[in-house]
């Protein structure tokens, strides 16, 4: 991570306060940030590579509204194959080089009965599927110089990030697609049977996806402030008279459609 760090710096004179994960579809995060130095993740030494499809796979450093900012176009997932060490890599990588706070954001199918396709979930805390068996970034030999052996996460996602985004929202009148709830990792790549769909639903779960969670806990590790958002791409399938079914190109597609609305807040936000 120190080398990947160190070849950053050599190579932009950026020294980013935000970092910015841009989920599925939602590239286009990293399009607003001015005065750009862009590194493809195959050039990066040390760096993991992106193999979905609406990942570009590359790093964008620039600023926005006066603070420096680095952007990951494209992220890894565990089920491309990647250990959550890996997947999880570029967040150390991002506190070497000075960053304070991670805006994580992402696409998801919702469960809640309120949601609807194309609503922005500001998330308030998540359930981590795979990190409840063990399929944990942090399990291994602790690194105490990024943070404690036995984290606390219960206030991972930044209340006042969160309180921020809402009055933002209200200002951008965008308030009526803002939502706040509980996203749920689970492991992928196939999308819920009707069966899981509904369990999730019991479990208060309000949107599921295949990412985030193991960036966010190894953020809150090393002391970062998280804040995350969820495009909710389709409504997760619970009952078995509906004939509808969801894939990637439809989630790429709902990413397109409202990149505009999704791209306000972590643009305002950065700014604070
Ligand atoms: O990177 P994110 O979590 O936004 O990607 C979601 C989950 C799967 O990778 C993909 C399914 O369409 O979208
Ligand atoms: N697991 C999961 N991930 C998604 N990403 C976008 N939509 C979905 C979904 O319905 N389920």
């Amino acid at each position: 991570k120190t080398a990947t760090a160190d070849w950053l710096m050599s190579q932009t004179k950026h020294r980013p306060q935000v970092a910015i994960i841009c989920g599925s579809g939602l590239g286009m995060l990293a399009d607003t940030l001015k005065c750009q130095d862009s590194f493809a993740y195959a050039d990066i030494p040390g760096f993991p590579q992106s193999t979905v499809q609406g990942h570009a796979g590359q790093l964008v450093f620039g600023e926005l509204k006066g603070k420096t900012c680095v952007c990951m176009q494209g992220r890894f997932h565990m089920y491309e194959g990647h250990s959550l060490c890996k997947t999880t890599f570029p967040i150390r990588v991002f506190k070497l080089l000075g960053v304070e706070t991670l805006i994580v954001t992402n696409a998801a199918g919702s469960l809640a009965d309120g949601f609807q396709t194309g609503d922005i979930m500001i998330i308030k805390d998540h359930i981590n599927f795979p990190g409840l068996v063990g399929l944990n970034p942090l399990c291994g030999p602790n690194d105490d110089k990024f943070g404690p052996r036995f984290p606390a996460m219960s206030g991972c996602y930044d209340k006042g990030l969160r309180c921020l985004a809402m009055e933002i929202a209200k200002e951008l009148g965008v308030a009526s697609v803002l939502q706040e709830g509980v996203y749920a990792m689970v492991g992928g790549p196939n999308f819920e049977t009707i069966a899981e769909a509904r369990l999730l639903h019991r479990l208060g779960v309000d949107a599921v996806g295949m990412s985030t969670a193991p960036e966010v806990v190894v953020a809150t590790h090393c002391g970062l402030r998280v804040f995350g958002l969820s495009l909710i791409t389709n409504k997760v399938v619970k009952s078995y008279e509906d004939t509808e079914s969801v894939n990637h190109e439809g989630v790429l597609e709902i990413g397109r459609l409202r990149s505009h609305t999704v791209q306000q807040l972590p643009n305002s936000l950065s700014y604070f």
